[in-house]
Protein backbone atom coordinates (compact mmCIF):
# COMPACT_ATOMS: atom_id res chain seq x y z
CA UNK A 1 0.00 0.00 0.00
CA UNK A 2 1.10 3.39 -0.67
CA UNK A 3 2.17 5.39 1.93
CA UNK A 4 -0.75 7.69 2.90
CA UNK A 5 -3.22 5.86 1.23
CA UNK A 6 -5.95 4.40 3.39
CA UNK A 7 -8.72 2.21 2.06
CA UNK A 8 -11.95 1.98 4.76
CA UNK A 9 -14.84 -0.54 4.13
CA UNK A 10 -18.03 1.11 4.47
CA UNK A 11 -21.27 -0.18 5.17
CA UNK A 12 -24.51 -0.61 2.93
CA UNK A 13 -27.68 -0.64 5.14
CA UNK A 14 -30.43 -2.12 3.38
CA UNK A 15 -34.10 -2.02 3.28
CA UNK A 16 -37.26 -3.04 1.64
CA UNK A 17 -36.90 1.27 0.32
CA UNK A 18 -33.70 0.97 -0.46
CA UNK A 19 -30.26 1.95 1.33
CA UNK A 20 -28.38 3.74 2.94
CA UNK A 21 -24.72 4.27 2.12
CA UNK A 22 -22.00 5.49 4.41
CA UNK A 23 -19.15 8.13 3.17
CA UNK A 24 -17.82 10.22 5.69
CA UNK A 25 -18.77 11.71 9.04
CA UNK A 26 -17.15 14.34 11.41
CA UNK A 27 -16.65 12.02 14.38
CA UNK A 28 -15.26 8.99 12.11
CA UNK A 29 -11.33 8.23 12.50
CA UNK A 30 -11.05 8.73 8.89
CA UNK A 31 -12.38 12.29 8.97
CA UNK A 32 -10.03 14.87 8.86
CA UNK A 33 -11.17 18.41 7.24
CA UNK A 34 -13.94 19.37 5.26
CA UNK A 35 -13.52 21.06 2.02
CA UNK A 36 -15.58 20.50 -0.91
CA UNK A 37 -17.93 16.78 -2.27
CA UNK A 38 -18.75 16.44 -5.32
CA UNK A 39 -19.93 13.69 -7.63
CA UNK A 40 -17.53 12.85 -11.03
CA UNK A 41 -19.75 10.25 -13.41
CA UNK A 42 -17.76 8.80 -16.03
CA UNK A 43 -19.31 6.67 -18.95
CA UNK A 44 -18.32 3.23 -19.35
CA UNK A 45 -14.49 2.43 -20.53
CA UNK A 46 -13.67 6.23 -19.77
CA UNK A 47 -10.17 6.80 -18.11
CA UNK A 48 -9.36 10.08 -16.29
CA UNK A 49 -5.45 10.52 -15.64
CA UNK A 50 -3.43 11.80 -14.10
CA UNK A 51 -4.32 14.10 -11.59
CA UNK A 52 -1.88 15.15 -8.61
CA UNK A 53 -2.84 17.66 -6.01
CA UNK A 54 -0.37 19.77 -3.53
CA UNK A 55 -2.33 20.51 -0.74
CA UNK A 56 -5.97 18.75 -1.53
CA UNK A 57 -5.89 15.27 0.30
CA UNK A 58 -9.19 13.38 -1.43
CA UNK A 59 -11.32 10.68 -0.37
CA UNK A 60 -13.18 8.95 -2.94
CA UNK A 61 -15.92 6.82 -2.62
CA UNK A 62 -17.73 4.94 -5.78
CA UNK A 63 -21.42 4.99 -4.90
CA UNK A 64 -22.88 3.29 -8.49
CA UNK A 65 -20.91 1.32 -11.09
CA UNK A 66 -16.65 -0.04 -10.51
CA UNK A 67 -13.38 1.57 -11.13
CA UNK A 68 -10.29 0.47 -11.00
CA UNK A 69 -7.92 3.42 -9.41
CA UNK A 70 -4.15 3.41 -9.94
CA UNK A 71 -1.51 5.20 -7.93
CA UNK A 72 2.24 6.19 -8.76
CA UNK A 73 3.93 7.50 -5.41
CA UNK A 74 6.83 9.81 -7.22
CA UNK A 75 7.59 11.15 -3.51
CA UNK A 76 11.26 11.55 -3.15
CA UNK A 77 11.07 11.51 0.90
CA UNK A 78 8.27 8.54 0.84
CA UNK A 79 9.10 5.10 1.93
CA UNK A 80 6.66 3.86 -1.02
CA UNK A 81 8.42 5.79 -3.48
CA UNK A 82 8.11 4.19 -7.10
CA UNK A 83 5.75 2.05 -6.02
CA UNK A 84 2.51 1.55 -8.17
CA UNK A 85 -0.86 0.40 -6.67
CA UNK A 86 -4.26 -0.34 -8.43
CA UNK A 87 -7.62 -1.00 -6.44
CA UNK A 88 -11.10 -2.13 -7.98
CA UNK A 89 -13.58 -0.28 -5.67
CA UNK A 90 -17.57 0.42 -6.46
CA UNK A 91 -20.72 -0.82 -5.38
CA UNK A 92 -18.77 -4.44 -5.36
CA UNK A 93 -16.51 -3.23 -3.07
CA UNK A 94 -18.09 -0.24 -1.15
CA UNK A 95 -15.34 1.64 0.74
CA UNK A 96 -13.36 4.85 1.51
CA UNK A 97 -10.13 5.48 -0.27
CA UNK A 98 -7.66 8.09 1.17
CA UNK A 99 -5.37 9.42 -1.76
CA UNK A 100 -3.14 11.67 -0.20
CA UNK A 101 -1.45 14.90 -1.28
CA UNK A 102 1.73 14.72 -3.98
CA UNK A 103 0.95 11.65 -5.74
CA UNK A 104 -0.50 10.56 -8.77
CA UNK A 105 -3.69 8.90 -9.53
CA UNK A 106 -6.17 7.94 -12.29
CA UNK A 107 -8.95 5.88 -12.91
CA UNK A 108 -11.20 3.76 -15.41
CA UNK A 109 -14.55 2.97 -15.12
CA UNK A 110 -15.36 -0.78 -16.19
CA UNK A 111 -18.26 -2.57 -16.79
CA UNK A 112 -21.55 -1.56 -18.40
CA UNK A 113 -22.52 1.58 -16.74
CA UNK A 114 -21.83 4.72 -15.83
CA UNK A 115 -19.86 4.96 -12.25
CA UNK A 116 -20.95 7.74 -9.74
CA UNK A 117 -17.58 8.63 -7.84
CA UNK A 118 -18.11 11.08 -4.53
CA UNK A 119 -15.38 12.34 -4.10
CA UNK A 120 -14.36 14.82 -0.32
CA UNK A 121 -11.60 16.54 -0.43
CA UNK A 122 -10.47 18.34 2.40
CA UNK A 123 -9.85 21.65 0.36
CA UNK A 124 -12.30 23.25 -2.09
CA UNK A 125 -11.06 22.76 -6.06
CA UNK A 126 -9.27 25.11 -7.40
CA UNK A 127 -8.38 25.07 -10.87
CA UNK A 128 -5.52 27.27 -11.26
C1 LIG B 1 -13.94 19.27 -9.42
C2 LIG B 1 -14.60 20.56 -9.93
C3 LIG B 1 -14.58 20.87 -11.25
N1 LIG B 1 -15.17 22.01 -11.70
C4 LIG B 1 -15.20 22.29 -13.14
C5 LIG B 1 -13.85 22.58 -13.75
C6 LIG B 1 -14.00 22.06 -15.16
O1 LIG B 1 -14.60 23.06 -15.97
C7 LIG B 1 -15.00 20.92 -15.03
C8 LIG B 1 -14.32 19.54 -15.03
O2 LIG B 1 -13.33 19.53 -14.02
P1 LIG B 1 -12.11 18.53 -14.06
O3 LIG B 1 -11.54 18.50 -15.43
O4 LIG B 1 -11.20 18.87 -12.92
O5 LIG B 1 -12.87 17.14 -13.77
P2 LIG B 1 -12.29 15.73 -13.59
O6 LIG B 1 -11.27 15.41 -14.61
O7 LIG B 1 -13.46 14.83 -13.45
O8 LIG B 1 -11.47 15.76 -12.17
C9 LIG B 1 -12.08 16.09 -10.95
O9 LIG B 1 -12.69 14.95 -10.38
C10 LIG B 1 -11.78 13.87 -10.10
C11 LIG B 1 -12.55 12.77 -9.45
C12 LIG B 1 -10.60 14.30 -9.31
O10 LIG B 1 -10.07 13.57 -8.49
C13 LIG B 1 -9.97 15.57 -9.71
O11 LIG B 1 -9.11 16.03 -8.69
C14 LIG B 1 -10.99 16.64 -10.03
O12 LIG B 1 -10.34 17.72 -10.65
O13 LIG B 1 -15.70 21.14 -13.82
C15 LIG B 1 -15.77 22.89 -10.83
O14 LIG B 1 -16.29 23.93 -11.23
N2 LIG B 1 -15.80 22.59 -9.52
C16 LIG B 1 -15.23 21.45 -9.03
O15 LIG B 1 -15.28 21.21 -7.80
Amino acid sequence: MIEGVVVTPLRKIPDERGMIMHMMRADAPHFEKFGEIYFAVSYPGVIKAWYRHARQIQNYAVISGMIKLVFYDPREDSPTRDTVQQLFIGEDNYCLVRIPTDIYSGYKTYGVKPAILANCTTEPHDST
